[in-house]
């Protein structure tokens, strides 16, 4: 069953998302009256205008941490809503951030929803992972710099889309791996790696865990690499690489000695049954006593 912040987020989103619906409108002059010209609508001055609103709306309504949840689920709402608008209205070479603001706005929305449904003890307004660490603030902001980069000296660069479909395409196998761990393991699954056992906590081994020990890091790094494929940055491919591949490094050898705090001999022999999934990383291995 899903949460009470799980529904009020549904909300949330859908406010967001509706600023797309009254641009429709206002394109096809349901409030103007037809004697007024149809680009009289300019979008950023209506999301300007519906974002300063429905924030106050959202502000009224909620108190708390169901206000927390509701403008995040807002802001992604929005986000999705101008994503959306972008890649079907903006020039070309706008195109490819327009698809990544929706891959993001989807990414980080799931994410929040799929604990409300899967895990609600462990929900907290921080499950939408936006404020997920400062490295991640820092490498979401020097790529929409190395977009405004290339997109100033070469343009063209941004217009060869055939690469953004690429992307979207690993960022799609990405997001469904991690969610298909999620709802997989349910509420064994928590966004912080737990240090002590719960009483309800056992090894899931099915599923995606029987393609890869740690499916969701799997498909949270080929997700970020997606994500800088679709926005043709050559040089945040190759830094997200790197950087996503050193994170999961050190995360899963610490959370595989919890694991096998946790469950013992039932780790170690799906350790040898099953791979990490991640290219040259080991995770922590016992090698049994030979008797
Ligand atoms: C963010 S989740 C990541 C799970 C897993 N590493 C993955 O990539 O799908 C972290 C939590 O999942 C738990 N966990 C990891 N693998 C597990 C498994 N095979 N069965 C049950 N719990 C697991 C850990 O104890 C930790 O608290």
């Amino acid at each position: 069953m899903i949460s009470k912040n799980g529904i009020v987020s549904v909300y949330g989103f859908l406010l967001g998302l509706s600023v797309l619906f009254v641009w429709l409108l206002l394109q096809n002059n349901v409030f103007l009256g037809t004697y007024v010209d149809r680009t009289v609508v300019n979008p950023l001055h209506l999301f300007i205008v519906y974002t300063a609103i429905s924030n106050v709306l959202v502000r009224v309504v909620n108190r708390g941490i169901t206000y927390k949840v509701c403008a995040q689920a807002l802001f992604l709402g929005l986000v999705m809503a101008a994503g959306l608008l972008i890649s079907i209205q903006a020039p070309a070479s706008w195109k490819p951030f327009g698809w990544y603001m929706c891959v993001m706005a989807i990414f980080h929305y799931s994410e929040f929803l799929s604990i409300a449904v899967c895990n609600p003890k462990t929900l907290t307004s921080s499950s939408f992972m936006l404020n997920h660490s400062v490295a991640y603030g820092v490498a979401a902001t020097t790529s929409w710099l190395e977009y405004l980069l290339w997109h100033y000296f070469l343009r063209d660069m941004k217009t060869i889309h055939a690469i953004s479909y690429c992307g979207l395409v690993l960022c799609a196998f990405g997001e469904a791996l991690r969610k298909g761990a999620i709802w997989t393991a349910r509420d064994n699954f928590t966004h912080l790696v737990q240090q002590e056992k719960t009483q309800t906590h056992t090894l899931v081994t099915h599923g995606v865990y029987s393609w890869f020990r740690h499916p969701s890091y799997v498909g949270w790094f080929y997700w970020s690499i997606g994500t800088q494929i679709v926005m043709i940055n050559p040089v945040c491919v190759v830094a997200y690489a790197l950087a996503s591949w050193k994170f999961f490094k050190d995360r899963i050898y610490y959370e595989e000695i919890t694991l096998l705090n946790f469950f013992g001999e039932d780790y170690i022999s799906y350790q040898e049954k099953v791979g990490i999934g991640l290219p040259f990383i080991r995770g922590f291995v016992v090698t049994r006593d030979k008797e």
